[in-house]
């Protein structure tokens, strides 16, 4: 493990309008670490990645990543950067083939290495045949693979997987956690963030997990586990922020259903 954080996040908030999302966020995180990011629907995890990728503006705090401060405005770190965002924000327009070279390009690569590459990797993933066809014409799943090699592309040294298995078959998900398990025996930093508590437990080296903006637990899944009277992530998940009630509300929601009669 590096001495050195490979991101350190000192006392992050951030605001929209009256409404305070993230409260004071403290981090350092290390070369190697396969970081599972959790928490409810709303507690801040998509703002942090969003403002550590430079792609929000308007926080406090101080964000270093390889030991440069973001707000320096250097764009040099994001070279360094791989991005799978939650909701496919591809050019629907283009092929894989002009939307992978044109990542490639925009991070460094020539054409014909970003095209070789591209071709090798959608091959990799079982996509060749649609190389050339309109991304708008791909299925779901076919759509989440373009968007995780046009992450690891240019070879980045730190990932942010934002549900980076939604919508893949059980096959392709056995190869992309394999693959993020090598990136990280590599040395890479992967910052992982999913509702699916059973992948997170089994890949994560380190869980954070943040509720209404805040951190409120941080370590492994054995240490997790250790300060809770919980067994699996899920159950750890539902006690750290304050949850019981499934059952209550699945019971009420039935019920309203059944006040209509045909
Ligand atoms: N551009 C925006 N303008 C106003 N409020 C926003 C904006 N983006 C996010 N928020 C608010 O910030 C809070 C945190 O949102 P964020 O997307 O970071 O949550 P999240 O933890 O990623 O949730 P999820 O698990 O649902 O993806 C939410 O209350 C959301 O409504």
């Amino acid at each position: 493990m590096n001495i050195e954080p490979v991101v350190s996040i000192h006392n992050l908030t951030m605001s929209y309008g009256t409404k305070e999302v993230l409260k004071g966020i403290s981090l350092e995180i290390y070369g190697g670490q396969v970081i599972g990011y959790i928490g409810p629907n709303g507690a801040g995890k998509s703002t942090t990645v969003k403002i550590m990728l430079g792609l929000v503006d308007g926080y406090s705090g101080r964000i270093k990543i390889f030991g440069e401060d973001i707000s320096s405005g250097s764009v040099e770190y994001k070279r360094k950067i791989g991005y799978v965002p939650e909701t496919v924000e591809i050019y629907d327009n283009l092929t894989a083939y002009e939307y992978l070279t044109f990542i490639g390009e925009v991070y460094g690569l020539d054409l014909h290495q970003a095209n070789n590459k591209a071709k090798k990797l959608m091959s990799m993933l079982g996509i060749e045949e649609v190389y050339h066809a309109r991304i708008s014409s791909y299925s779901k799943g076919m759509k989440q693979k373009l968007l995780i090699i046009s992450s690891l592309i240019h070879n980045p040294d730190i990932l942010f997987l934002d549900e980076p298995l939604s919508g893949l078959d059980a096959n392709s998900v056995m190869i992309v956690k394999e693959i993020l398990a090598g990136l990280a025996a590599l040395g890479k930093t992967i910052f992982y963030s999913s509702h699916i508590m059973d992948v997170v437990e089994k890949i994560s080296s380190r869980i954070i997990l943040i509720n209404d903006g805040q951190i409120v637990a941080d370590g492994s899944f054995d240490e997790l586990k250790e300060k809770s009277s919980k067994g699996s992530l899920e159950q750890i998940f539902n006690q750290l922020t304050g949850f019981n009630k499934h059952k209550e509300i699945a019971h009420e929601f039935i019920n309203e259903l059944q006040e209509f009669n045909r």
